[in-house]
């Protein structure tokens, strides 16, 4: 089960996550985000990490031009597209960096808003299930309707995320079986700012699975 821990800003906490055992972390590259970190800081932070954990930049809407500034700079292993990015730019992406993972995150209410989903196939290499919320991209705390998910089967490996907790992570796993998950506000005690505890708590739950 791959684990994802998006929003670091500290090279110390993304160290400390990276030594607990969780296998990506994310970085905000969305300005009006309160975890945004510009490319420089990504590059600092990441040069402090082992390289085995992937090191995924997280975009909303951004420019070609944009993306590709940021990979200048920070040594990333994927890019999230987290916004309402169209299959034609995604498949756009995945040609410019075809050596890097990309996400694709999907903001769901409802199981009709699951249906988009097929059109990315061939685009993208993973999939992310965020909740929806109508004012926040995402690091929301909102928990998705997890029933609404029980037949979900996509054809790309995909993370569950939105309002993760070390509390409820074991009941999100009972009934739903992705291939990664991914917590941003659920293990931080302000935006931005980890709660290693949470996170090692976390982590000692889902050793209870694996
Ligand atoms: O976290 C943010 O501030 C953010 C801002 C804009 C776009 C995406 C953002 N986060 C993306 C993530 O992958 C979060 O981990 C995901 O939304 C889950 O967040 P949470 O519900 O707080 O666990």
């Amino acid at each position: 089960m791959r684990v994802k821990i998006c929003g670091i800003t500290q090279a110390q906490q993304g160290q400390a996550i990276a030594a607990l055992g969780a296998t990506a972390l994310g970085f905000i590259c969305v300005e009006r985000s309160p975890r945004y970190v510009d490319a420089q800081h990504i590059q600092q932070i990441i040069q402090t990490l082992p390289t085995t954990v992937d090191r995924i930049g997280v975009f909303a809407n951004a420019s070609l031009t944009d993306i590709e500034g940021v990979l200048g700079i920070a040594q990333l292993t994927g890019i999230q597209l987290h916004g309402d990015e169209p299959p034609e730019f995604c498949a756009q992406v995945k040609q410019l960096f075809p050596h890097l993972e990309i996400i694709k995150a999907f903001r769901v209410n409802t199981v009709e808003s699951l249906s988009p989903i097929s059109e990315y196939v061939e685009m993208i290499d993973t999939l992310l299930l965020d909740a929806y919320h109508p004012q926040q991209l995402g690091g929301t705390g909102k928990t998705l309707n997890w029933d609404m998910l029980d037949k979900f089967r996509p054809a790309q490996p995909w993370f569950l995320a939105g309002g993760l907790t070390a509390d409820n992570i074991l009941q999100a796993l009972d009934s739903l079986t992705p291939d990664g998950i991914d917590l941003s506000s659920g293990v931080e005690r302000s935006p931005g700012d980890k709660d290693i505890p949470k996170v090692t708590q976390l982590l000692n739950n889902l050793s209870k699975i694996n």
